[in-house]
């Protein structure tokens, strides 16, 4: 495969709803899509999950910019590429960090060479689910009430898991509420990172209300004290933030810091380490589930793809378009039916990039 052009599209995307976390609240959605063509003339497409700010990771839309521009595209440009593991596994191997952007171009090579075989980019990964499930992660409010009142309009749609973000004054009393309106909704809360271990007591609080698990309570870079919280605490803890790698994924297990892990495919550096990381937790009866990051619906599309892999047992952070934009970039939006997303086997990501609407969103444009 040869690529014998780069489209990098600076976008931004007006959120329907503000969406707070621990670590801020999101107004908009700035990213960059990306858009490879081949040489025969087939475009694939991605977008990196970096947000404008470095709150969630140390990514930013600059710093992938940068990356992808000066090292990642050139490479891409100047080499034969036979498929698309080898971008991980040889191309950017000697390039640190950096994964959203590695993920980023090697995502739109993932669409172009599933797109060349005339398969689903669910079935070049080796995805075997027909149908994947569908939780929502429901931010921080003004309010326990308005928290409720979503909830419940997500329960009558059909959502199959609930996450709420929680941090320090928005927690404990929080789920306790919630937990009488719902004792049984299948129900979890995710931290990004918001306390230490010094709130032991505070987290175990926690295990009176039948969490599925609680997400990334310490740390964005830690394993160990996770250990320890998870040794002491019943709820089972997912890491997020800290999972970047295979050897992350595998020291944790040996650690015994979670005993979940939540796939972002931009923070592990792309679909075939996302795929890597998918196996050792197979092997090792480590569920799975594949997390979100406001993505547009191209980046949605390489979630569901992914998510179709048969270890992600629990339902996923990969809600409807609607949720998010006035309208969404592809055609068709993603939609969910039941708590349910029917994936997608036509060829590449299987949806449509909609032209129009990606001009309409564009800020900028950079031709490599
Ligand atoms: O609906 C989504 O895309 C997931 C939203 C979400 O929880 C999230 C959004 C932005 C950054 C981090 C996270 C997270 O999972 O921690
Ligand atoms: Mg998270």
């Amino acid at each position: 495969m040869k690529i014998k052009q780069v489209i990098l599209r600076h976008m931004k995307l007006d959120l329907l709803h503000p969406f707070t976390t621990s670590f801020g609240t999101e107004y908009d959605r700035e990213f960059i899509l990306v858009e490879a063509i081949s040489e025969d003339g087939i475009s694939g497409w991605a977008e990196s999950v970096a947000m404008l700010d470095p709150l969630y990771n140390e990514e930013t839309v600059k710093t992938n910019r940068h990356i992808l521009e000066d090292y990642l595209i050139p490479i891409v440009l100047n080499n034969e590429i036979s498929h698309p593991n080898e971008l991980s596994e040889k191309y950017f191997a000697h390039i640190r960090g950096n994964y959203m952007a590695k993920s980023a171009i090697e995502g739109a090579v993932w669409d172009l060479y599933a797109k060349q075989e005339n398969i689903s980019l669910s079935n070049a990964l080796g995805g075997t689910k027909k149908e994947i499930e569908v939780g929502v992660s429901i931010g921080i409010q003004d309010s326990i009430d308005a928290t409720i009142n979503i909830i419940q309009s997500r329960l009558e749609e059909g959502y199959k898991r609930f996450k709420l973000k929680i941090k320090p004054g928005w927690d404990v009393e929080l789920i306790d509420k919630v937990r009488k309106v719902y004792p049984d909704i299948p129900l979890m809360a995710d931290a990004n990172s918001a306390y230490t271990l010094a709130d032991l007591e505070h987290l175990t609080a926690l295990d009176q209300y039948n969490l599925m698990m609680i997400e990334q309570p310490l740390a964005y870079n830690d394993i160990i004290d996770h250990a320890e919280l998870q040794n002491r605490m019943e709820t089972a803890i997912c890491l997020d933030e800290s999972i970047h790698s295979l050897e992350d994924a595998r020291k944790a297990l040996k650690l015994g810091s979670c005993k979940i892990i939540n796939i972002k495919v931009g923070r592990v550096g792309g679909l075939t380490q996302a795929k890597k990381i998918h196996d050792l937790c197979l092997e090792n009866g480590i569920p799975l589930w594949c997390g979100g990051m406001l993505e547009s619906g191209i980046g949605r599309a390489h979630n569901i793809a992914i998510t179709s892999l048969p270890n992600f047992i629990l339902p996923g952070d990969t809600a409807a378009s609607s949720l998010y934009w006035a309208e969404d970039i592809i055609k068709p939006e993603v939609t969910v039916e039941n708590g349910i997303i029917k994936v997608p086997s036509s060829p590449g990501i299987g949806y449509e990039p909609d032209i129009e609407k990606i001009n309409k969103y564009t800020i900028s444009k950079k031709y490599l």
